[in-house]
C-alpha cells in the first residue's frame, strides 16, 4: 500500500511517480495540518455533504461570467447553502464554515462574506446579552444581513478623525446619525445638495464646494456632506450594518462605538428615508464582494440600537464606560486571527497548483540532449516554491496560537482581566502585517513559477493572489500595523533601557530569553539568530529615536524620523514569533515519518528567513560571511530533501479539486486536455460577436 493515500488509476504518471517517492503517510500529515483526526473527519464529512448537493456546484468557471453574473451565481449557491448548511455543518464552529465557505464560494468573495467574517462576531463580542437575544439568531439565519461600516472617504486608518456622529436625543430615546458638514481635506464625496429648495444627492470634490462650513462659493447651494463608506456587501446586499461613529451626549463627545444600523428595507430592498447607499465598482480582486458607500442624514434610531455589551448609555443619558478602553478591539483581534487562517489557506492552494503543475509540465533540459525535465527539478523552480510550502505550515500553527490567545483574552475580559490586550493587540497587528505581505508574495511566486498558465484565470492563482493581497490593506493598513506594533516595541525597549520588568513577549531585548525551547539544537541556535536580529532591530531604532530627544526633539516626530527603521523591528519582532511557535510545533507530532518532514521544513524555513535579513546577521560581526554561506547551503539541502515529498505534502493538505477550482492544480494532472475544454467555456469562443461584427468586420471585409 502507497504511503501516499492519493493515487488513483488513470492519473498522469508523472504525478503518479511523485506519489510513489513519500516518505510518509499522507493521512498522517492530513491529520496534523487539520488539527487532528476528528477535524479532518469532519472536513471530510462536510464534503462528501456539499458533494451530493449539486445546486452547490459552480455551473460555469467564474472567470467566464461579468461580474454581476458571477454576484448572483455565489448569491444563489448562498441561498441553497444556507437551506441546508445545517443539515451536515455545525453553522457555530468557525473551521467548519471557513472549509464550506471555501469549497462553495471560492475565494473570490460573496455577498455575505462580511456578515460572517465582521457583523455577526461584532454582534457576539459587543451587543448584549438583550441585544444578542434580539438580532443574533436573525443574523446567523441570514434574515438580517450585515457588514461592518468604519472606514470613511476621507479616513480609513486614522479612526480618531472619523467624522461620522451618533448624537443621543433624551427626548426620544434615539440617536441621531449625522456627519458634520466640513473638513478641508479633499476627497470624492456625497453631498445632499439643496437647490431650488429641492434636496438631492450630488457626487462631487468637496473641496471644490468649500469656501464657507457647508456653503457653495456663489452660496446658491446648502451643501452638506456625508460620510461615505465601501464595506463589503454593502453595495446592494446588506439590510443592515454595524455602524461605527463617534457617540456624542450633551455635546460631550465619548469617541468611536458600535452602532446596529438599519440600512434597506427587508422586503423591498430599497434604501430607508434619509440613506444612499449603493455599489463603488469593481476592485483588483474579491469582486464577489459588493463593497458599497453610505451616506446618511439626521438619521434616527433607537437608543438601545448601540451595541452595549462594553459601554452603555442610559435613557436619562448617562454613560457606563467600558471596564477597559479598548475592550471593543476584541473583534479586531478575532477577525485578525481569522485573516491569518485565510491567508494560509489561500498560501497551501496556490502551493498544490504550483507544486502539481511543477511535477506535470516537463520543459527544457539540465544537460542538452537529454529527456526534457519536470520543472520541479530546477532549483530555481523549488527555491521559488518550497519557502512559501514552508511558510503555510508556519502560519497554521500561528493562526492557531494566535487564536487560543485572542479567545482566552476575550475570556479575561468578560471577567474584567485586560492584562494581555496590549501584548496581544500588538502582536495581531505584527501577525497581520507580515503574513498578508508574505503570503502574497509567495502566492504570486507560485503564479509566476507557473509560467504563461500561471497567468490565465484557469489556473485559479490570480484569483489567490487578489485575494490575498487584498487583505493587506483591510483591517488595518500593513504598514500602520507595523508602526502600532512598533510602538509597543519603542514602550518595551524604554522599559529595558530604565530596567524594569518585560513580558514574556519582548524578554528577548534583555537577552537570550527562554521563549526557546524546542528540544533541537539546531533550532535553537537559529532560534537564537532571529532573537539577535530583532533585539538589535528594535534597539537599533530605539537609540537612534533618542539621540533625536537629546538633541530636543519631541518623541512622536524622533520616532516618525525612523519609523523605516521602527517597521523593520516590528517585522522581525514578528518573524520570531512566528518561528518560535513552528519550531516547537516540531516537538508535538508524535508519527516519526511526519516529524522528519516537518523538522525539514522548520529548517528550510528558518533559514530562509533569516537569509530574507542576512545583512543583519553580519553586521557587528554577529556571524561571519562563512555563516551566513553556512545557512545558505542548509536551504539548498532541505530543498533537496523536500523535493522527493512536495507534491505528497501538498495532496496532504486534502484539498478537493471542485474547491482548488484549477486546471494547473487537478489532482490527477490532465491538465493539457483540461486546458482546451476550459478555454472551450469562454464567451468569446460564440458566433457573431458584437465586436466583430460592428467594427472588426467593416475593416476586413472585401464584400
Ligand atoms: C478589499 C477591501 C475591502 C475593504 N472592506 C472594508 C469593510 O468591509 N469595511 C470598512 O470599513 N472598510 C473596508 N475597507 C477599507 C480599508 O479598511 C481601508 O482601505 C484601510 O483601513 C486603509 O485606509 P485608507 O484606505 O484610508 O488608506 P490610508 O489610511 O489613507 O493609507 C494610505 C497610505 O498612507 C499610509 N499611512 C496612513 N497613515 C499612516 C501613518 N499614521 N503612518 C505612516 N503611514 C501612514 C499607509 O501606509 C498607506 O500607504 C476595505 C478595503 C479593501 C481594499
Amino acid at each position: 500500500m502507497p504511503l501516499n493515500k492519493y493515487i488513483q488509476d488513470g492519473d498522469n504518471q508523472d504525478l503518479t511517480n511523485e506519489r510513489f517517492k513519500a516518505t510518509f503517510d499522507t493521512e498522517h500529515l492530513a491529520t496534523v495540518y487539520h488539527g487532528g483526526e476528528e477535524k479532518l473527519k469532519k472536513l471530510r464529512h462536510i464534503r462528501n455533504e456539499i458533494t451530493k448537493r449539486g445546486h452547490l456546484f459552480d455551473s460555469i468557471p467564474s472567470a467566464h461570467r461579468t461580474r454581476a453574473e458571477k454576484i448572483e451565481d455565489v448569491s444563489r449557491k448562498l441561498k441553497n447553502l444556507m437551506e441546508t448548511v445545517s443539515d451536515f455543518a455545525d453553522v457555530t464552529d468557525n473551521l467548519d464554515m471557513v472549509a464550506i465557505i471555501r469549497d462553495v464560494m471560492g475565494v473570490d468573495g460573496f455577498p455575505l462574506a462580511l456578515h460572517t467574517l465582521m457583523f455577526v462576531p461584532t454582534l457576539q463580542n459587543q451587543a448584549d446579552d438583550e441585544q444578542i437575544e434580539e438580532w443574533l439568531m436573525e443574523a446567523i439565519q441570514g434574515k438580517i444581513i450585515g457588514t461592518y461600516a468604519q472606514t470613511e472617504l476621507g479616513h480609513g486608518t486614522n479612526l480618531s478623525a472619523i467624522e461620522t456622529t451618533a448624537t443621543f436625543d433624551k427626548s426620544t430615546d434615539e440617536f441621531v446619525i449625522h456627519t458634520p458638514t466640513t473638513t478641508a481635506t479633499k476627497w470624492l464625496v456625497f453631498f445632499k445638495v439643496t437647490i431650488n429648495g429641492v434636496q438631492k444627492l450630488e457626487f462631487g470634490r468637496h473641496d471644490v464646494f468649500r469656501t464657507a462650513p457647508g456653503h457653495f462659493a456663489a452660496g446658491r447651494f446648502a451643501a452638506e456632506t456625508f460620510r461615505s463608506r465601501w464595506p463589503g456587501g454593502l453595495g446592494t446586499s446588506c439590510t443592515h450594518v454595524v455602524l461605527v461613529a463617534n457617540l456624542i451626549i450633551d455635546l460631550k463627545n465619548y469617541g468611536l462605538h458600535p452602532f446596529f444600523v438599519p440600512i434597506r428595507d427587508r422586503n423591498t430592498y430599497l434604501p430607508l428615508s434619509g440613506i444612499s447607499v449603493g455599489d463603488i465598482g469593481s476592485k483588483m480582486g474579491v469582486n464577489c464582494v459588493d463593497n458599497g458607500f453610505l451616506a446618511f442624514v439626521n438619521y434616527r434610531i433607537p437608543r438601545r440600537n448601540m451595541l452595549m455589551k462594553h459601554s452603555k448609555v442610559s435613557k436619562d443619558g448617562s454613560y457606563t464606560a467600558p471596564p477597559h478602553p479598548k475592550a471593543a478591539y476584541t473583534t479586531m483581534l478575532y477577525v485578525r486571527s481569522e485573516l491569518i487562517l485565510h491567508q494560509s489557506c489561500y498560501l497551501a492552494m496556490a502551493m498544490a497548483i504550483s507544486i502539481r503543475y511543477s511535477a506535470v509540465r516537463r520543459q527544457g533540459e539540465i544537460k542538452a540532449g537529454t529527456q526534457e525535465v519536470q520543472i520541479l527539478d530546477y532549483q530555481t523552480q523549488q527555491y521559488r516554491l518550497f519557502p512559501g510550502l514552508a511558510r503555510v505550515f508556519a502560519y497554521v500553527t500561528a493562526a492557531a496560537t494566535v487564536s487560543a490567545m485572542t479567545e482566552s483574552c476575550i475570556k479575561d475580559l468578560s471577567h474584567g482581566n485586560s492584562d494581555v490586550l496590549a501584548d496581544l493587540h500588538a502582536l495581531s497587528c505584527g501577525l497581520k502585517a507580515v503574513v498578508t505581505h508574505q503570503a502574497s508574495q509567495s502566492i504570486d511566486q507560485a503564479r509566476q513559477a507557473c509560467g504563461g498558465h500561471g497567468y490565465s484565470d484557469a489556473s485559479y492563482l490570480p484569483s489567490l493572489y487578489t485575494s490575498s493581497v487584498g487583505a493587506c490593506t483591510y483591517e488595518g493598513e500593513n504598514m500602520v500595523m507595523l508602526l502600532q506594533l512598533a510602538r509597543y516595541l519603542m514602550k518595551a525597549a524604554t522599559k529595558k533601557d530604565e530596567g524594569a520588568a518585560l513580558t514574556p513577549l519582548v524578554a528577548y531585548l534583555g537577552g537570550k530569553s527562554d521563549q526557546i525551547s524546542t528540544g533541537n539544537d539546531k533550532f535553537a541556535k537559529l532560534l537564537s539568530h532571529f532573537e539577535h536580529i530583532a533585539r538589535r532591530r528594535v534597539m537599533h531604532a530605539y537609540r537612534q529615536m533618542i539621540e533625536e530627544e537629546q538633541h530636543g526633539v519631541e518623541r512622536d516626530y524622533a520616532f516618525a524620523n525612523h519609523s523605516v527603521d521602527w517597521a523593520k523591528a516590528a517585522r522581525a519582532h514578528t518573524k520570531l514569533f512566528i518561528a518560535n511557535g513552528f519550531a516547537a510545533r516540531v516537538q508535538t507530532i508524535s508519527d516519526d515519518a511526519v516529524r522528519d518532514v516537518f523538522t525539514t521544513l522548520v529548517e528550510l524555513y528558518l533559514c530562509y528567513e533569516l537569509m530574507e535579513m542576512a545583512a543583519d546577521l553580519t553586521a557587528d560581526g554577529y556571524l561571519s560571511e562563512a555563516d551566513v554561506q553556512q545557512l545558505r547551503v542548509q536551504i539548498y539541502e532541505s530543498l533537496k530533501k523536500i523535493r522527493p515529498n512536495a507534491v505528497s505534502i501538498v495532496d496532504s493538505f486534502d484539498l478537493c479539486d471542485r474547491e482548488l477550482r484549477s486546471v494547473l492544480g487537478r489532482r490527477d494532472g490532465h491538465v493539457y486536455e483540461n486546458l482546451y475544454k476550459w478555454a472551450q467555456l469562454s464567451p468569446l469562443n460564440q458566433k457573431n460577436l458584437p465586436h466583430v461584427e460592428k467594427y472588426l468586420k467593416p475593416m476586413t471585409s472585401k464584400l
